[in-house]
């Protein structure tokens, strides 16, 4: 039963000559409160069970209760789920028979005879092998892997779940359609002029250097064509053209327009069109592997790939020679006539002639290779003084802050309700989802389903990943983290404190409930939210309604916790408490109405929320982000989001992307949910569209630093760590934010004394729960970590320690 076991005392100081190890073992036995807690747990489920508690054995009910957190209502539904009413076992289906009666059986099956059946035929031949011939009930049934969604983190099966910057940028997306539309009729009208300007093509001319027998100038004039159909379509909105591509610019674009005339449809020789093509991302990951691909902006590749690489001789010879119209044109010039066609050079002889052709055709070979479409345009880096900017345009505060506590505490539903109240949902968005979740029998959870959207999450009624959601009040923009209570998540809710700024510990004012959640994971989540640095709490006592706003039973747990957060080091005047009821929304924005709760005239929690700072931005500092989530968008298919823990990023910017040691450029940032902005500062969470690197370089947890001052990417670290439990030289998994990396305890330096830091002793055999020492821990794979920053180090589901880097 050690998975109960969490911090109990962290005022062990005693080195470890005098330790006793067995008595650590037995600590797995119960403690007195464990067994008060189990006795009245298994008498109140026995009630509960009635008639029927004789069909479980009070083992049963206290692994249940054990297992529940001594939550009796879960205990006796599962208990009859299991032992009582079980679901009656599935008819096993007969084992498929044998064309000629006889029973197949699998080769196997234990004690199987061997067929003594005649083998007709190949499919009779092989009618006894193991793929051919298994008997239904031994089936495997293929389920699914879980596939992470394209939301903020993790997974489900579902659709990807769109972020609230995501849905924002969809939005917008959206309206830009809808305008896109309105200008519809303005491109029917161009594409009329496009098929006027097509129905006069036939008199175009071409100059006669295009009819050079070679393959290039037999491409370019097959691009000719291709390049009119590129513009046209242009004109009808369908293929984007970049304003600075050389030879589509101003005048080198033939005018469509209704004033266009097939006359001015005439190419010069310096921006004929060119049958190439900017590398296309798709193309740069077939014709470029990644190891060819240098780390800087210089590409070792030829720049572009000639669109039809492989002509086949008819095209080639089909523009070796004039064209009709050339031949027309130049009959015409030798009789003299007014429209003739420019006057060509003077024919010398055929020698002079042929020659000045060739090399009238080298020239035009010569311009064409000077001629090229860029690349997508990158935005250019306008070196704004970001910081200065920041403090010009005089934004709101912002903050972020995560929601922590014990499994069903409440989390979710106080996120729902702050969002109703604030009108940040409407109430009609809830009743449908109360509809919903009243469909699954869990209508309770409706307003937790504000926050939860996940199928898998709505199902089970657990949050199992960060939840974001943004709102403003007058004063302040939020960014709520909603992290999972459930102690499988625990990844994901440090991943969601490492983010933060303050935290909300929300606690279940039950009875019972309230001490299950100290000895699961609101004690786990406090000394989390303490590793990570985060030192302002507002702790929303809830679920007050269920205890008639008990005001001693609010001291009592206010008491309780209190002490608990002195034994941490917590400034207690860091920390505030608040009586709410999420499900009723007392107290969260509005002010209880509930007579029972008037002895409260405290803040209500937004108020609290208003009063808290964000931690001190650092934005003069060299950039760093973490990576929590990589998708494509319509600006990037290598969109990164994030929070700038520190320094700054622009538009045009050159960005180091660790542990991959690529680069790639800022195309565009948006911020508060969506909207597009020139630079972002630290604190913020931004949605980066990168260029210049493919989705296979970027991962969750990947660290974007400034390239002239990046961050180390190490294999081995020291840190100064604070022993949750008992630990010695041992793998761990190490987390750094959403960084999750295998590694192990190499070497335990130091016991140190926790107040000064001094070393009380060398090179320990193990750190004792409630010690701090200095330790090296090696990772399997090198993570880019710096001095100063905060890991935590878990094993098997437990957390061991946290601390620093040195
Ligand atoms: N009576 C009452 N029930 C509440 C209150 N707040 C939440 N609940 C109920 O508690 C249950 C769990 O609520 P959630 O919001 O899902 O809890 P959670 O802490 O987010 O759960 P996880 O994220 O899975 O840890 C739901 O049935 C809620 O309706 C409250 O103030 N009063």
């Amino acid at each position: 039963m050690s998975r109960h076991r969490n911090v109990k005392n962290l005022d062990i100081e005693d080195g470890l000559d005098d330790y006793d190890y067995s008595a650590e073992e037995e600590e797995d036995d119960l403690s007195p409160e464990d067994r008060a807690m189990m006795a009245r747990g298994v008498a109140e489920v026995q009630a509960a069970l009635g008639v029927e508690a004789g069909k479980v054995t009070v083992a049963q009910i206290e692994e249940s209760l054990w297992y529940y957190y001594y939550d009796v209502e879960k205990t006796v539904n599962y208990l009859i789920k299991k032992y009582i009413n079980p679901p009656a076992p599935k008819k096993k289906p007969p084992p498929p028979q044998q064309p000629n009666g006889e029973f197949a059986t699998s080769v196997f099956a234990p004690g199987m005879p061997i067929s003594p059946q005649p083998r007709q035929s190949l499919a009779s031949l092989f009618w006894d092998m193991p793929w051919g011939n298994i008997p239904k009930h031994r089936e495997t049934t293929f389920i699914p892997p879980h596939v992470p969604r394209g939301g903020l983190l993790g997974g489900s099966g579902a659709a990807p779940k769109m972020s609230k910057l995501q849905a924002l940028a969809a939005a917008r997306k959206k309206k830009a359609e809808e305008k896109k539309a309105g200008e519809k009729k303005a491109e029917e009208r161009a594409a009329a002029d496009v098929e006027q300007a097509q129905s006069k093509l036939k008199e175009l001319s071409v100059n006669e250097t295009t009819t050079t027998s070679s393959r290039g100038t037999a491409s370019m004039a097959g691009a000719f064509g291709r390049r009119l159909k590129t513009a046209q379509s242009a004109a009808q909105g369908r293929v984007p053209l970049a304003a600075n591509e050389p030879g589509l610019t101003g005048s080198s674009i033939p005018s469509l327009s209704t004033s266009a005339t097939p006359s001015t449809l005439s190419l010069s020789e310096d921006n004929r069109p060119i049958d190439k093509a900017p590398q296309s991302s798709f193309a740069q990951t077939l014709f470029a592997s990644p190891l060819e691909k240098d780390s800087s902006r210089k590409r070792k590749l030829p720049e572009y790939f000639a669109l039809y690489p492989d002509l086949p001789q008819s095209v080639i010879d089909a523009f070796s020679k004039p064209s009709p119209d050339d031949i027309v044109l130049q009959a015409q010039a030798k009789a003299g006539k007014k429209n003739a066609a420019p006057a060509q050079p003077k024919k010398k002889s055929t020698a002079t002639a042929l020659s000045t052709k060739q090399a009238s055709a080298a020239q035009v070979t010569d311009k064409v290779s000077e001629l090229k479409i860029s690349d997508a345009v990158l935005p250019k880096s306008r070196n704004l003084d970001v910081p200065a900017e920041y403090t010009k345009s005089q934004q709101k505060k912002s903050a972020s802050f995560v929601v922590v506590g014990h499994v069903d505490s409440g989390k979710s539903t106080m996120m729902g309700r702050l969002l109703l109240d604030l009108k940040i949902v409407n109430e009609r968005a809830v009743d449908k989802l109360r509809k919903e979740a009243e469909i699954i029998g869990k209508g309770s959870f409706a307003l937790a389903w504000v926050m939860d959207s996940r199928e898998d999450e709505r199902a089970h009624g657990v949050t199992i990943d960060i939840a974001m959601n943004r709102f403003e009040t007058e004063r302040m923009s939020f960014l709520i983290l909603d992290a999972p209570g459930h102690r499988d998540y625990i990844p994901n809710m440090i991943a969601g404190a490492s983010q933060a700024d303050f935290a909300i510990l929300v606690i279940d004012a039950k009875e019972g409930n309230f001490e299950a959640g100290l000895r699961g994971q609101t004690y786990e989540h406090i000394i989390l939210l303490r590793s990570m640095g985060v030192f302002r709490l507002i702790v929303a006592i809830n679920k007050l309604d269920m205890v008639n706003w008990s005001r001693e039973r609010f001291e009592e747990i206010k008491d309780q916790i209190t002490g608990f957060f002195k034994r941490l080091g917590f400034q207690l005047d860091k920390i505030a408490f608040v009586p709410v009821s999420a499900l009723k929304g007392d107290n969260i924005v509005n002010r209880s109405t509930d007579p029972a709760a008037s002895w409260y005239a405290g803040r209500t929690l937004i108020q609290e929320l208003e009063a808290s700072d964000p931690k001190p931005r650092e934005l003069r500092k060299p950039l760093r982000m973490i990576i929590s989530e990589v998708y494509s968008t319509m600006q990037s298919p290598v969109t990164i989001l994030g929070r700038l823990e520190q320094g700054c990023v622009q538009v045009g910017e050159k960005l180091l992307l660790l542990p991959a040691n690529q680069m790639a450029y800022v195309k565009a940032i948006n911020t508060n949910g969506g909207e597009p902005v020139d630079w972002a500062v630290a604190g913020q969470h931004a949605e980066i569209a990168l260029d210049g690197i493919i989705q296979e370089y970027v991962s969750i947890g990947d660290v974007v630093c400034d390239p002239n001052h990046p961050v180390k990417v190490m294999k081995e670290f020291t840190m100064k760590a604070l022993a949750w439990d008992m630990f010695w030289p041992m793998p761990v998994d190490v987390h750094r934010g959403r960084l999750h990396a295998s590694g192990k305890v190499t070497k335990l330096v130091a016991v140190l004394d926790r107040a000064t830091g001094a070393v009380t002793k060398k090179f320990p055999q193990a750190i004792r729960k409630g010690q701090v020492a200095r330790i090296k821990v090696e990772v399997q794979d090198t993570v880019p970590l710096e001095a100063g920053q905060r890991v935590v180090l878990r094993r098997g589901g437990e957390t061991v320690a946290a601390g620093l880097l040195e």
